[in-house]
């Protein structure tokens, strides 16, 4: 059986406190973008876990393994599985690749497997894995709240083209976390507008509304990351923004073209340049 495992952009991102347990406490508007991996599986009697990518690891340290091993605890099943991971969507560049992997791999295994889990019950393993990984449950576009596990699927945001930069350098989100005082957010996006946007599918104000408060981390520490957002917007997106903790920018586009002209151009700047568009 062969599973897209698509990637992610987050059109806002607003953190509100450190929580006592080290985590921060996120309000957040997460887009489902086509970019994706391909995750094989193949029948097997021992759990196997392979990707050719040299920043992936294979075997037990990859979140797919952890996933695996996550399903089977959860409901008792005593099988293998081989797994193989197919990757397109650029690692450690805020897309989540890693996270989509491991919900992807509980969607395949719940199938495979005839396991009859909820989304819920899916979310709840997926919350294990890490603070992204639910929302690859159910994509779409949802707001994600606590530490990006509580999700509220909101109405199916209108279709925007979506040009992805990301620059020669991998991103620890824990890093950014860690350097991220919350008490000094200058300027937090405006989640609610977003909302309402959306539900209006009103191009214009969602283009307006994108923000991100870990910008302030990773843009003062990249000037690479600066320059892309800046191109972006100058050849002609209707916004531009870094997804989650970086380093990746991506710029909206109403059209095709424009996104293909925004591609082209800023060729020099980024080796890992993708076009795609909101599921
Ligand atoms: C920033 C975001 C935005 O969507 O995405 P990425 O940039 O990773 O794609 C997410 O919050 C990332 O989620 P995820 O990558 O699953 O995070 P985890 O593995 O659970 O956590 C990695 C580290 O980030 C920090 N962390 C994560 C989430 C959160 N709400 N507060 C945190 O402080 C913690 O230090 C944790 O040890
Ligand atoms: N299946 C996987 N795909 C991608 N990265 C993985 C996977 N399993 C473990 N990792 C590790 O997780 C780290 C974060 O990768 P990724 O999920 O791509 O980041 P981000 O969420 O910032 O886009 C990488 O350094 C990588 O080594």
């Amino acid at each position: 059986m062969n599973l897209k495992s698509r990637a992610k952009i987050n059109l806002t991102l607003d953190v509100l406190y450190k929580r006592k347990d080290g985590y921060h406490e996120v309000k957040m508007i997460m887009q489902e973008i086509e970019l994706s991996d391909n995750i094989v599986f193949k029948e097997c009697n021992k759990i196997e876990v392979n990707c050719s990518h040299p920043f992936v690891p294979s075997g037990s340290s990859n979140l797919v393994y952890k996933a695996v091993e996550l399903v089977k605890e959860a409901t008792g099943v005593d099988a293998g599985i081989s797994i193989e991971i197919e990757k397109k969507i650029p690692v450690a560049a805020g897309l989540g690749g890693g996270s989509s992997n491991a919900a992807t791999t509980i969607i395949g295994l719940n199938k495979l497997w005839d396991l009859g889990l909820t989304d819920q019950e899916m979310e709840n393993i997926a919350s294990k894995l890490g603070a992204d990984v639910p929302f690859f449950v159910k994509g779409g576009t949802q707001l994600a709240t606590g530490i990006g596990e509580d999700l509220t699927k909101l109405t199916k945001a209108p279709k925007l083209w979506v040009v992805l930069a990301k620059p020669n350098l991998g991103i620890s989100t824990k890093e950014v976390y860690q350097n991220l005082d919350a008490n000094k957010i200058l300027c937090h996006p405006k989640t609610d507008r977003m909302i309402t946007a959306i539900e209006k599918k009103d191009i214009k104000e969602i283009c307006t509304n994108v923000g991100n408060v870990l910008e302030s981390v990773t843009l003062h520490r990249y000037s690479n990351v600066r320059i892309l957002k800046s191109k972006m917007s100058e050849m002609g997106a209707n916004s531009s923004l870094m997804s989650g903790s970086g380093p990746t920018v991506y710029g909206l586009c109403e059209g095709y073209d424009k996104a293909i002209q925004i591609a082209k151009g800023l060729g020099p700047l980024s080796e890992e340049i993708f076009v795609t568009k909101f599921v």
